[in-house]
């Protein structure tokens, strides 16, 4: 553990070396005046104090000098507890800074494979609580390491005084590095135990919280209630046995310097009594004894902490060394307008032993609408990740205008594809905000254009501060089908030049559904459109449709073709259309404005 321990503290001291190097000057130059104020202390306890209380005669330099040493000294302290404090806080907070950013940053560039694999709360909790205890121990570590400075001085001040003296010293302060070490022995697995059960009881918080909608609807309160409970106790325990064992430790190193400074005494007294030391001698060796027990608690401190530090560090390490990252390429898309994407022999597997996609190929021409169409878990929504590159392909080629899309740029590839999925996030800002995300290019009017494509702009016309009014988080304010057209806008505004919909309209109703359609179709700046469509009449109003069943491309054609052609493909179709006439009896739509959009413009409602 301390081997461990010292080799994440070596990593924060080579990240931030000037700070550390400003905390532990100031924390010696501490340890240098306290040793020196023993001498001072001694030295006027002997020709102030003494002579001054006996009726003896006190030199006039002794008087004059002693104090301002005494004061200078205290100012000395003074600059280097500032200079101690701030460079340890400082780097205490600029590697929590540091190592934030680095794990969200690692976030942001591993794949959707790797996020679905792990909870919300628990990367919550490694960009959050493990960074902070990573790093805890270094707010003590300058002091810790001045101390042991100090120490070493101590020791050799001791046996400068007397050799007995020296050997107080020399049993004291081993035994106390020795019960800082046991401490930290015994404090590892619960205090590792103890940050493991924090991340638990953060993914529980964070997935009852994030899915509080199905735990009401479904009266699952009191059993999310018990599950949380029974994770927070488990975590209360963690923390009490740390406590305890910190409550056992802890007076213990309070009183060991103590009953140093009485031994120090005992044997002090005993060698002024055979004439081997001076009086002062013996003030400035039981002060030092005195002083030094406060400091030798920052061994405790750091020892204490490095268990929880290394636990910390492990699971920040496991992110930033998590692998899988999809590095990106260093090619530019030349071109404007639609895109040609195609598909080549595509495999896909998210688990090894179950392949998804099987040798897929297809090619959306540029500018042309192409439904996506397969039953339920057939591929489709890989198939629209794989197109995004979200995911990359174990076997084959997926390209934009004949580019393999790995060898793009970030921007290229952010700028010429955008995926709408069907679960629509809104940020907490405004409409403007969560349409145009800070693009350089988007200016208004692209929000304009880009909400009235995606039939978004009579409703946001009513919201009362129209483009400036607040969403809130998630966008709650909203109803589901328009929020889905805010994030459809936001892929326009864009303006890419491959659109991908992975259902991403299946809360609108299926009259706006078509119209946005046909106003994507229409709309000046062209782009492909690859669509995965459950509806007749979507499906109906693409130029071509890529029918797949259980991974593979089973047909591609128009719609009639494949309705005359394909026996599964007209069953689906006709089970859509089914459901869909089932919905429009129930009028199941989340869109909430549907009727009066369609009043307003003359749609028969
Ligand atoms: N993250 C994942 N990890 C493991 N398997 C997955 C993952 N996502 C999807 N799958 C599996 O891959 C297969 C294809 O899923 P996909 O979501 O692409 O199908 P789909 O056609 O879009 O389905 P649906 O119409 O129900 O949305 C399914 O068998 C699914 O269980």
């Amino acid at each position: 553990m301390l081997a461990r321990g010292a080799r994440v503290m070596w990593r924060g001291i080579r990240d931030e070396p000037r700070l550390f190097v400003i905390a532990v000057v100031g924390s010696c130059l501490f340890g240098a005046l306290v040793i020196g104020q023993a001498k001072v202390i001694g030295w006027l306890v002997e020709d102030l104090v003494v002579p001054a209380t006996t009726g003896g005669e006190v030199a006039a330099d002794v008087l004059v000098l002693g104090p301002s040493v005494l004061i200078a000294m205290g100012l000395g302290r003074v600059v280097a507890i500032f200079g101690r404090r701030l460079g340890a806080g400082f780097m205490q907070f600029a590697l929590q800074a540091r190592y934030r950013h680095a794990v969200t940053g690692r976030y942001l560039r591993l794949p959707v494979s790797w996020h679905q694999r792990h909870a919300t709360g628990t990367l919550l909790s490694n960009a959050n609580s493990d960074v902070e205890a990573a790093w805890f121990p270094v707010a003590p570590l300058p002091f810790a390491v001045g101390t042991v400075f100090m120490l070493v001085t101590a020791v050799i001040v001791l046996f400068a005084v007397d050799w007995a003296l020296a050997l107080v010293g020399l049993v004291v302060f081993p035994v106390l590095f020795v019960m800082n070490v046991v401490f930290s022995r015994r404090m590892a697995p619960r205090q590792a135990h103890a940050q493991h059960m924090r991340a638990e009881v953060a993914a529980i918080a964070h997935e009852s919280f994030d899915g509080a909608l199905v735990v009401k609807t479904m009266g699952r309160e009191d059993l999310e209630t018990r599950r949380f409970a029974q994770r927070a106790g488990e975590l209360r325990d963690a923390l009490i046995s740390v406590g305890r064992l910190r409550g056992l430790f802890d007076p213990l190193m309070e009183s060991l310097p103590f009953l140093g400074t009485l031994l120090a005494l005992l044997v002090g007294a005993w060698r002024l009594d055979q004439g081997a030391i001076e009086l002062e001698q013996l003030v400035q060796v039981t002060f030092l004894f005195t002083v030094l027990a406060f400091p030798v608690r920052a061994i405790g401190w750091v020892l204490g902490d490095l268990p929880r530090s290394v636990a910390g560090w492990d699971r920040v390490e496991h992110v930033l060394e998590s692998t899988g990252q999809m590095p990106y390429g260093t090619q530019r898309l030349p071109g404007t307008g639609a895109a040609e994407l195609s598909f080549r022999n595509v495999d896909f597997a998210y688990e090894p032993a179950q392949p998804v996609l099987h040798d897929v190929t297809f090619t959306l021409p540029a500018g042309r609408t192409v439904a996506l169409v397969g039953p339920t878990g057939s591929g489709k929504s890989t198939i629209a990740t794989l197109a995004a590159r979200l995911l990359d392909p174990d076997q084959g080629q997926i390209a934009l205008d004949g580019a393999d899309v790995r060898g793009l740029t970030a921007a290229s590839l952010a700028g010429t594809v955008a995926l709408v999925p069907q679960i629509a996030f809104v940020f907490d800002d405004t409409v403007r905000g969560n349409v145009a995300l800070d693009r350089p290019g988007v200016d208004d009017d692209r929000v304009a254009q880009a909400l009235a494509t995606a039939q978004a702009d009579t409703f946001v016309a009513r919201l009362p501060e129209h483009l400036d009014t607040q969403l809130g988080e998630r966008g709650t304010s909203l109803s589901g089908g328009q929020r889905q057209r805010l994030t459809l806008a936001r892929a326009l505004a864009g303006q890419p030049r491959l659109l991908v919909l992975d259902d991403a309209t299946s809360a609108v109703d299926p009259r706006v559904e078509a119209r946005i359609l046909a106003s994507l179709r229409e709309s000046a700046h062209t782009a492909t459109i690859l669509v995965v469509a459950y509806r007749r009449a979507t499906i109906a109003l693409a130029d071509e449709v890529v029918y797949i069943e259980s991974g593979r491309v089973v047909a591609t054609g128009t719609h009639e073709q494949l309705l005359a052609t394909v026996s599964g493909y007209a069953d689906l179709v006709t089970a859509y259309e089914k459901a869909e006439e089932e919905r429009e009896r129930e009028r199941v739509y989340d869109d909430a404005d549907v009727s009066a959009t369609a009043e307003q413009e003359g749609v028969a409602a």
